[in-house]
């Protein structure tokens, strides 16, 4: 499992790198990144979480947990103006779940794990996921789109919880 770097980390703010070949680095950070996803309960997870400041994002969005998608040097555009809200969380930001609202409809463009092309139209928990985690890549954070007061009390509800886990990791 790969730790995963919690807010306000400076880390989290670095600009992510293209990736110029899919070694075979790349292919074990991605199953490392799959798993570290899995563990955390998340639908998503950025290189840049895992302190790996590279264009790369894993996603699985499936029932069971069996399907998981990689996006290699992905670009998000959206399609229409009209934005949905949705309740976002973040790996990064424990605990903390607040809405943010981004374009409804977005293309994602992107090599796959084997170097193909990806170029979809997709809306829905997609649509929010891919561009939350492009978010990571571009060092923004969900809790950036919150207001100052929001922001203080997401810093000290992280503090909180990462104490807790300490306490528990050393019992
Ligand atoms: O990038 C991450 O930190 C993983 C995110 C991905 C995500 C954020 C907002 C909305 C959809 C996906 C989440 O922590 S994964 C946990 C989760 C699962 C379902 C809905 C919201 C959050
Ligand atoms: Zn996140």
């Amino acid at each position: 499992l790969l730790p995963i770097l919690s807010y306000p980390d400076p880390r989290l703010r670095t600009i992510a790198k293209p990736v110029k070949e899919v070694t075979a680095e790349i292919k074990t950070l991605i199953s490392d990144m799959i798993e570290t996803m899995y563990d955390a309960q998340g639908i998503g997870l950025a290189a840049s979480q895992v302190d790996r400041h590279i264009q790369l994002i894993v996603m699985d969005l499936s029932e069971d947990k069996n399907a998981p998608r990689v996006f290699i040097n992905p670009k998000v555009t959206p399609l229409v103006e009209e934005k949905q809200p949705y309740e976002e969380g973040c790996l990064s930001v424990p605990d903390v779940y607040d809405k943010v609202e981004r374009p409804k409809k977005v293309r994602i463009e992107a090599l796959d794990e084997n170097g193909d092309v990806i170029d979809e139209v997709v809306e829905g928990l997609l649509a929010v996921c891919i561009q939350h985690e492009m978010d990571h890549l571009n060092g923004v954070i969900f809790v950036d789109y919150l207001s100052r007061l929001k922001q203080t009390r997401a810093r000290d509800k992280v503090r909180k919880v990462l104490k807790i886990r300490e306490k528990q990791g050393a019992q």
